[in-house]
Order: structure tokens, then C-alpha cells, then sequence
């Protein structure tokens, strides 16, 4: 007999949180939460509406005025933001470019940790993002920090965006990557780090079903032992 748990998954751009995550959640019969999926929908609003954000007063009214949802579907979610479905465009190159300095701001990481820790309560979750084990789920059961090298996550990225018949060369979207992880990991709140008590696992050279099954054995260990 197992018990349902809470398992944070953090870590930089592209090292397959979201894949494993998902993976993971529909193994245990667990509810995904793309956390990066709120903060890339409050962007893309925020860029649509021309809104200040260094302005607390217009960034106080943007959140109050949002509604975001997140939807479960077969193999992973859908983003509604003020009930319209934004899944495709919170991933464009646009909202991407933008979303690392909407995610430093506190009362955009306030609101959003508060409708995180909703989703979470008193069901088995899988969440990723990038203080999930820090400040979302401090006490979430099992926490893994998951990181590849930047070669590596740029490598895969450009092949995911290749299916998506997007074109952005493998440089700048290496560049990219560290730029964002660069920004993630030095702002004042709730920066991305490790969590003491995560487990940290290097997925360069896994593939995606043994990093699966990595999480998976730490999953069941886990939930026997509650
Ligand atoms: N172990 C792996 N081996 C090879 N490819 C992988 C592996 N894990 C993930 N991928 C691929 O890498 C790409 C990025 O993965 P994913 O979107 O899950 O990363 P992420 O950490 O959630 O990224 P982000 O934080 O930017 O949303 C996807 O195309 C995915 O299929
Ligand atoms: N818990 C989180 C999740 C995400 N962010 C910020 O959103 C950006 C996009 O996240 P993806 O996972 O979709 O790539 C990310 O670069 C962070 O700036 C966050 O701050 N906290």
C-alpha cells in the first residue's frame, strides 16, 4: 500500500522536467502542474496589454483582473488565461524572451506560488518549475533537482523545435538558455536553486524512459515510507 505524495521537480531550461514530470504523473495516477506554464500566460498578457510592470500599481491590477487554469489532458495540460486556450502561444520566442523578468517580479511570484500550492493540496502532484522544493512544496516528499549540460539542453531543444518547424539556430538558442538560467538563478526572490534536501540528478546522458525510471524508484521509495 502506497500513499499519494508531493514530488517537486526544479532545475534550469530544458532538462526535461516537463517530459519526465508528465511521465511520472501519469504512472502514479498524479496531477501535472507546469508551474512555468503560469508564469509564461501572466507574460503574455502583460506584453499584449502594454503593461508597466515596474509600476506595482498596474502589475497589482493586471494580477487581480488574470484568471489562469490549468487544465489536465491526455499527456499533460491545458493553459487557459482568462479562459482562453494559450497553450501554443505562451511558447513562443516572444513570451520566452520575456518571461524570465516577469518571473523575478515578487508579486507576480506571490500570486502565482498561491495558486500553486491550491492546485497541490491534498492530492498526489507532480509539479516542476524552479522553486518548487525551495518555496512551493517545502515539504513535498520527494524533491529532485534535474540538470543536463547546456550543450546538451540546447541540443534537444533545437530538435524539439525542429518538429515544430521552428528555426532558431543551435547557438542562440544555447545562448539563450544561459541567459535565462542566468537570470533564474540570481534574482532576489525565490531564486533557482537547489533545495537541501533534493535529490540531484544529471539527465545528460540518460535517456528519457531511464530518467523516468530514476524518478520512479524514488517515487515508490518514497510513498512506501510515509
Ligand atoms: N533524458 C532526455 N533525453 C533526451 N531528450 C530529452 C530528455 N529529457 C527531455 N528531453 C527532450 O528535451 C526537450 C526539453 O525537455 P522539457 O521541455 O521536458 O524540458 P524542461 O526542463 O521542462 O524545459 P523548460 O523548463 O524550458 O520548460 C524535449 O524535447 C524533450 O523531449
Ligand atoms: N516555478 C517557476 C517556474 C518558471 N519560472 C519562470 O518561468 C520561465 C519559464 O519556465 P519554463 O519551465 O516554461 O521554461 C522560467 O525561465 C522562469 O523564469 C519560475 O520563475 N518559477
Amino acid at each position: 500500500m502506497t500513499n499519494a505524495i508531493q514530488i517537486a521537480i526544479d532545475g534550469p531550461a530544458a532538462a526535461g522536467k516537463s517530459t519526465i514530470a508528465k511521465i511520472v504523473a501519469e504512472k502514479l495516477g498524479y496531477v501535472y502542474i507546469d508551474t512555468g506554464a503560469m508564469y509564461r500566460a501572466i507574460t503574455l498578457k502583460a506584453l499584449n496589454a502594454g503593461i508597466n510592470m515596474a509600476s506595482n500599481e498596474e502589475a497589482g491590477v493586471l494580477l487581480a483582473d488574470t484568471e489562469i487554469d490549468l487544465i489536465p489532458i491526455e499527456g499533460g495540460q491545458k493553459v487557459l488565461l482568462d479562459g482562453e486556450d494559450v497553450s501554443e502561444a505562451i511558447r513562443s520566442q516572444y513570451v520566452t524572451k520575456a518571461v524570465s523578468e516577469m518571473a523575478a517580479h515578487e508579486l507576480v511570484r506571490r500570486r502565482m506560488v498561491e495558486l500553486q500550492q491550491k492546485l497541490a493540496e491534498g492530492r498526489g502532484v507532480v509539479m516542476d518549475g524552479r522553486d518548487i522544493g525551495t518555496h512551493v512544496l517545502p515539504a513535498a516528499a520527494l524533491k529532485v533537482f534535474m540538470s543536463a549540460s547546456v550543450e546538451e539542453r540546447a541540443r534537444r531543444r533545437f530538435e524539439e523545435n525542429k518538429k515544430r518547424n521552428i528555426t532558431t539556430p543551435l547557438e542562440e538558442l544555447q545562448a539563450e538558455i544561459a541567459q535565462r538560467d542566468k537570470m533564474d538563478s540570481e534574482r532576489e526572490v525565490a531564486p533557482l536553486q537547489q533545495a537541501q534536501d533534493a535529490v540531484y540528478l544529471d539527465t545528460t546522458s540518460l535517456s528519457i524512459t531511464e530518467a523516468a525510471a530514476a524518478i520512479m524508484k524514488l517515487a515508490e521509495e518514497r510513498s512506501v515510507a510515509l
